[in-house]
């Protein structure tokens, strides 16, 4: 006979918190269980399966899922399901079929324990006290997911990533400017919706080049451990879907665009979030997306989350990027002609956001602002502002809620984060080095018959065996060697326009000084790119310089390095910030020499002074530099090509102008708008200060030693700040992360530490190791029973006092993030003979010091003999403890309709003036609401420990 039959109701060992279980389907392997309460399903082995019988005797007391209590006479079994017989409150007699039972149900496991004599060690109920209060504050804690990286706290990408992390299935472009951190602000996202249960499932689309750089960051920031999927890793699952077979997977863009079947495979696999990194290579024409774009619109409608990283937004022209955003909200995004009109309109916005920064206000601006915020909230904020007994502080309260308003009901404000150098500190300049060569003669042809990549990488076009000899007539390469000698013991990235050139140099470079500088292109395997990169970044060993092709280097981090060497101009401006960002990003500890060497009278420097002085691109990034580009880019090849000086001085001068027009104008209006979404400043530094807060290294090293104690995990300090982790040879569970094998790992509590020390793991209160240990300790009954001995002259000998924990419970499914609203709280108490409760005078840090230990003989002994009184006091505590329930409930409610509520209405005002929001995120919100009351109205206390103490 099978052990389980459907109808039946079992309990989960491992995650008690998802409620009573419903058997659906058991075969010879396997067992289907459905939490009704927590919405969740769970197939188990049917040899492992961590569950446990819920069966009720004689005179137990339980509930009927409508609510009402019976109190149980007997039992009977009908093939395999239990009938309660009994009678109701009213003394009515009736019977309850188990799968009737209340789906919230929970077991006082602590008294039972106790009574039948199974008691634990008086360090353990401690650590169970603790453990429960620690949870207690995470659980409370507005900040979760964003605490727990090993980061340093950078206020706009914590504002980001909380902003987006808080919304339901977030669809948003992250545009900071290269090397502001967007992989970092993605990661920061995914694990908080991760920890909070929102997503379980998330694939990551990256350039092929980036798979292994996104890998090592999203364990080493973040602890997720991704599978990098290639053609040969999905080859091992032949006959099923291999994307299903991992919850966090890491694929390339050309794995899906080179393998329609695997493309398939990956829209069927059913994500909660997809990232795409590079978004910019996402081409779109009206006429014909490109295969990338396709590829990656086909995985974003089936998947309710999606982030989209690109630092060049506009690379490939307006029209992409208005797809990319299409791709985020199709609904709201489907007129190329209407996004031009609208983004043409951002700078009354701008405006309005401005004026009400001023002290007053004329009556001309109030009227414009009552035109752009017609919704009766903003007007009834505009009609504060104009009363003259509103207060100064009413007053400033109305401005900033109206700012707020203004940037949330209008642009693409919440669709779009854009951080730029203006608006983060920190950043190091940039200095410009040209130095000005002369042409050789080999490359006049080519350059006077090609186009304008002929002018700007001549040796490219060269015929046959040139292509690998250019270097010894090729002034630049001489001026490299000049460079090296003056700048070896300082890094320098050169990046060139091909992968030919680039393996050219090198080779030139070896031959030439015997330094076996890497040539890192798209030809190499992503392991030998890895390594060359390793390579490189090794201080002592590694080469002075590393040789580039454009796509070799994209997304890559070389901020150790301190000079970049242009060694031909690219053909977009896009592509030149591109190449600048390699080194001026997050993490660069010094101003980044740029060094151009260019052919004197040549297009090359054209081209130079284009970007120069026409969009001063080298000094910093240029906001108008894609819409000049779009402007002038023909135009410009036109005079390259045609070596027209006139035409080449007309268009140098125009883009001038323009440029300073088109920045006014964008720095006006839209820069404007995504500015100010892109960060507010308050908030974001009220997150640092939260976090800052959160972090207690002490704190959380003195609690992960008494667990450590506890469980048998070795600890060895190997400094003031970090500790080796190993295995103890009676480890209570063996299931702890990273102690599956002798070696152990090293981490610190510090995040300061961790920054700098790689090989340090950074412990916050959010590493998979504390939690797993969190769990093992709250989820089992280890410490929930516990006698002890007084030694106090303040009572009469033989005194008994019992001490109770308990919390509160709510079966909930995890995305609903419950303990926001209600924290599963540690209500103690401390009940004399009498029944009193001593717990606000004796508080537990004070008592528990001056408690010792009993033989577990004599504690036995203990709860024989006190066995009535013991009783007695354990249900009084659970009486206490319920009198707070329906405190605890009403204030729970009011805090989730405080939280939620304004939420729900604020969507719904924005919706009705800003498109952009989704119906399904209304809906979403509508039915948190409702499913988070319908949980708190069925909390439950759940006594969690009880210490019988004996005074001596
Ligand atoms: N909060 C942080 N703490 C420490 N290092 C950080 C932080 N944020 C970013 N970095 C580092 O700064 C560099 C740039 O960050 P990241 O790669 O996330 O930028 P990006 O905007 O994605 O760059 P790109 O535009 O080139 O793709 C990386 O080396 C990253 O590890």
């Amino acid at each position: 006979m099978l052990p389980y039959i459907p109808g039946q109701r079992w309990i989960s060992d491992a995650e008690t918190d998802l409620g009573l279980g419903t058997i659906l389907t058991c075969d010879e392997r396997s067992v289907t269980v459905l939490f009704p309460a927590s919405g969740e399903t769970r197939v188990y082995s049917v040899r492992t399966a961590p569950l446990t019988r819920v069966a009720f005797a004689e005179g137990d007391q339980i509930e009927h899922h409508e609510g009402w209590l019976m109190t149980v006479d007997s039992v009977e079994d009908d093939n395999g399901l239990l009938i309660y017989l009994g009678r109701r409150a009213d003394g009515s007699e009736t019977e309850m079929g188990e799968s009737l039972l209340s789906n919230h149900i929970r077991f006082q496991k602590a008294k039972d324990r106790l009574l039948t004599g199974q008691i634990d060690r008086n360090d353990w109920f401690n650590l169970r006290y603790r453990t429960l209060q620690k949870k207690d504050q995470q659980s409370r804690s507005a900040i979760q997911g964003l605490s727990g990286a090993r980061m340093a706290l950078i206020p706009h990408q914590l504002y980001i990533a909380n902003t987006v992390a808080s919304r339901y299935a977030p669809r948003v472009l992250l545009a900071d400017e290269v090397g502001l951190g967007k992989t970092v602000e993605a990661g920061l996202i995914l694990h908080q919706q991760l920890l909070t249960g929102r997503a379980d499932r998330i694939l990551i689309i990256v350039p092929e080049s980036l798979q292994n750089q996104w890998l090592v960051e999203m364990l080493r920031r973040f602890n997720l451990q991704f599978s990098l999927y290639d053609y040969e890793r999905c080859a091992q699952y032949p006959g099923k879907n291999a994307f299903e077979q991992a919850q966090l997977v890491i694929c390339s863009l050309e794995l899906l665009t080179d393998h329609p079947e695997l493309h398939q495979q990956a829209v069927s696999a059913e994500w909660d979030m997809l990232v795409v990194d590079e978004a910019h290579h996402l081409e779109w024409n009206e006429e014909a997306p490109g295969a990338a774009y396709s590829c990656v619109e086909s995985l974003a409608q089936d998947t309710p989350g999606l982030l989209l990283l690109t630092a060049t937004p506009e690379q490939l022209g307006k029209s992409s990027h208005f797809a990319r955003l299409r791709l985020l909200d199709p609904e709201r995004y489907n007129s190329f002609a209407e996004f031009e009109q609208e983004e043409a309109q951002y700078q009354p916005i701008a405006e309005a956001l401005d004026k009400l920064e001023q002290d007053s206000l004329s009556a001309g601006d109030i009227s414009a602002l009552r035109d752009l915020l017609p919704e009766s909230d903003a007007q009834a904020l505009l009609d504060l502002l104009t009363q003259t007994e509103s207060d100064e502080e009413q007053k400033t309260s109305a401005r900033q809620q109206l700012q707020n308003q203004l940037l949330d009901r209008h642009g693409t404000g919440r669709v779009l984060f854009r951080n730029t150098r203006d608006t983060v500190t920190g950043f190091k300049q940039r200095e410009l080095h040209t130095h000005a060569l002369e042409l050789p003669s080999q490359y006049r042809a080519p350059m006077n018959q090609g186009g304008l990549k002929a002018h700007l990488s001549p040796e490219s076009t060269l015929p046959g065996i040139l292509q690998d000899t250019w270097c010894e007539f090729d002034p630049r390469f001489n001026w490299l060697l000049d460079h090296i000698r003056d700048y070896g013991d300082e890094k320098t990235l050169l990046i060139c326009h091909s992968a030919g050139s680039a393996m050219t140099l090198s080779n030139a470079l070896k031959e030439a000084t015997g330094i076996h500088a890497p040539a890192f292109h798209e030809g190499l395997s992503i392991l030998e790119r890895d390594r060359a990169a390793a390579w490189f970044a090794d201080h002592d060993a590694g080469p002075p310089v590393l040789i580039c092709s454009e796509i070799g280097s994209e997304g890559r981090n070389f901020q150790f390095a301190r000079h970049l060497v242009l060694f031909d101009l690219p053909a977009n401006p896009d592509l030149l910030e591109q190449r600048i960002g390699r080194l001026d990003r997050i993490g660069q500890q010094h101003d980044i020499q740029i060094h151009v060497p260019y052919f004197t009278d040549t297009g090359q420097e054209s081209m130079l002074q284009w970007y120069d002085q026409g969009l001063n691109a080298f000094a910093a990034p240029c906001p108008a530099a894609s819409a000049l580009f779009a402007e002038f880019g023909e135009t410009l090849e036109k005079a390259i090509v045609s070596g027209k000086d006139d035409l080449l001085k007309q268009t140098l001068n125009e883009t001038t102008e323009r440029k300073t027009i088109l920045n006014a104008a964008m720095q006006a209006g839209r820069d404007k708008l995504l500015e100010r979404n892109a960060c507010r400043p308050d908030i974001a530094a009220s997150l640092v200060d939260d976090i800052e807060q959160q972090d207690d290294p002490d704190a959380l090293f003195k609690w992960l030693e008494d667990a450590m104690n506890v469980f048998g995990v070795n600890s060895e300090e190997t400094s003031a700040v970090s500790w080796h982790l190993t295995p103890g040879e009676h480890m209570l569970n063996g299931d702890l992360p990273g102690l599956d094998s002798e070696e152990g790992f090293s981490m610190t509590t510090y995040r300061d530490v961790a920054l700098v020390r790689e090989e340090l793991q950074f412990f916050s209160h959010e590493h998979p190791f504390v939690l797993a240990l969190q769990d093992q300790i709250i989820n089992s009954e280890l410490g929930n029973s516990a006698v002890s001995l007084f030694k106090t002259k303040a009572l009469p000998e033989g005194t008994l006092l019992l001490e109770v924990i308990a919390s509160v419970n709510c079966s909930a499914p995890k995305h609903l993030h419950i303990g926001r609203y209600l924290p599963p709280g540690t209500l103690r108490f401390l009940l004399d003979e009498r029944g009193n409760n001593l717990a606000a005078k004796v508080g537990f840090d004070g008592l528990a010091p001056k408690l010792s230990k009993l033989k577990k003989a004599t504690a036995r002994e203990v709860v024989k003999l006190r066995q009535e009184q013991i009783r007695t006091l354990a249900d009084k505590a659970e009486e206490l403890a319920n009198d707070h329930l329906p405190t605890l409930i009403e204030d729970a409610q009011l805090k989730m309709q405080s939280l939620l509520y304004p939420e729900l209405q604020r969507i719904k005002a924005l919706k009705e003036v800003n498109p952009s929001v989704r119906d399904i995120e209304v809906k979403a919100l509508e039915m948190e609401y409702l499913a988070a009351a319908d949980a708190i109205e069925n909390a439950r206390i759940t006594i969690e420990g009880i210490r019988v103490i004996v005074t001596a």
